[in-house]
């Protein structure tokens, strides 16, 4: 049985941190993939009894005997792929014991979070069944764009699509696509993958990853959007690295400190992914111009960076972004975590045409 999935990477227009704490956000997926084949032989004798992960971007490979997880994971042999569950702290050690002995090169060490989640989803929902996952990716890992969830989602939808819980039907473009039940069940499970990475996710990401398009997202519910204009962002990679685990810990830790003023940071927050949602999609009849909406867009986008410079998830590299780009008018804000990654940028419709 062989089956590829593949799931988007996102923009978040605002919200990002305040949505970890109860504020609104609105994202969009954006054309940048996670891609997974992954192979089950059906015939145990054809297998050679391992479990691998190859990484090829990167040129790694990562393998280990079946039995051996076995060992070490011992409760996972009956496998339930209909209910999600989430890795306690004694497999979160057993698996990072499993990753450990493959001898990562130290300046990829952060891959290891996501060997965590797979291995996790994969022994969850198949059990200690051999099998090859070959993994490649369009975006660039550890800067904003969702690459955790973009490749838990798609790890995800292949594992489902390889058993009975779910049916696929025809899609678009060559693709079969899941029933949207079916999705729910896709993006639970890839939650549970961005729970080890991420150590305590909005569930954001893997949400607009799993449903595409625009959606707002506040407290665990999701809202899609229609946009009624046209957007168009830039996105500018800093190429500083960075680890959104340690910077949404960061932020917690921050509002720990100061609970009242941070409150009041994500009720702002609130405010501006509501208002910023209802000019997206407010009706094309609607007294604003264009300009007029674009020019709110810009102004929510810069109170949302000074918001997140509050939060203390700005960096050096975004700022001088932000000020390159008000040299030429233009408005920013870092997108994802900050701290480093990506920074995005409205390029009203004027700018188009002149150019
Ligand atoms: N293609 C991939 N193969 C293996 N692991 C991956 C892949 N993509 C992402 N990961 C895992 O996710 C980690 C990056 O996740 P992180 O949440 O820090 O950044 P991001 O998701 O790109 O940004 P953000 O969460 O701000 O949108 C990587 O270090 C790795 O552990
Ligand atoms: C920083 C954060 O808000 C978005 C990361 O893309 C974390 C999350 O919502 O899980
Ligand atoms: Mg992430």
């Amino acid at each position: 049985m062989e089956v590829t999935a593949r799931a988007p990477g996102k923009i978040i227009l605002a919200g990002e941190h305040a949505v970890v704490h109860g504020s609104a956000a609105v994202a969009a997926s954006i054309d940048l993939y996670t891609t997974i084949t992954l192979r089950i032989p059906s015939d145990s004798d054809a297998s050679d009894g391992l479990l691998k992960i190859k990484l090829e971007d990167m040129g790694l490979e990562f393998s280990w005997p079946v039995e051996k997880i076995k060992d070490v994971l011992p409760d996972l042999g009956n496998p339930l792929s209909s209910q999600p569950q989430s890795c306690s702290h004694e497999s979160l050690k057993s698996i990072a014991s499993l990753v450990e002995e493959q001898n990562i090169p130290e300046a990829k060490i952060e891959l290891a979070s996501g060997l965590y989640a797979f291995l996790w989803m994969y022994t969850s929902i198949h059990g200690y069944k051999p099998a090859t996952a070959i993994v490649t990716s369009t975006l660039p890992l550890g800067s904003g764009l969702g690459s955790s969830a973009s490749f838990c989602v798609s790890v995800s939808a292949a594992l489902l699509a390889l058993t009975s819980a779910v049916s696929l039907d025809l899609g678009h473009k060559g693709w079969l696509s899941f029933r949207e039940d079916n999705l729910e069940l896709v993006n639970k499970w890839a939650y549970e993958g961005e729970k080890i990475i991420h150590g305590k996710p909005s569930g954001i990401d893997n949400t607009v990853s799993t449903f595409g398009n625009m959606i707002m997202f506040k407290s665990g519910n999701l809202t899609r959007m229609k946009s009624s204009m046209p957007l168009r962002m830039l996105i500018t990679n800093t190429k500083v690295g960075r680890n959104t685990k340690a910077l949404v810990a960061g932020v917690s830790e921050r509002t720990l400190r100061h609970p009242e003023a941070m409150n009041a940071v994500f009720i702002a927050v609130d405010y501006i992914s509501k208002e910023l949602s209802s000019i997206i999609q407010s009706p094309a009849a609607d007294p604003l111009s264009l300009t007029e909406k674009e020019e709110k867009l810009e102004e929510l986008m810069e109170m949302n960076q000074g918001l997140l410079q509050c939060m203390g998830v700005s960096h050096a590299s975004i700022e001088t972004v932000l000020r390159t780009t008000l040299k030429h008018k233009l408005s920013s804000k870092l997108t994802g975590a900050g701290g480093g990654g990506c920074v995005l940028t409205l390029l009203p419709t004027c700018i188009l045409l002149f150019l």
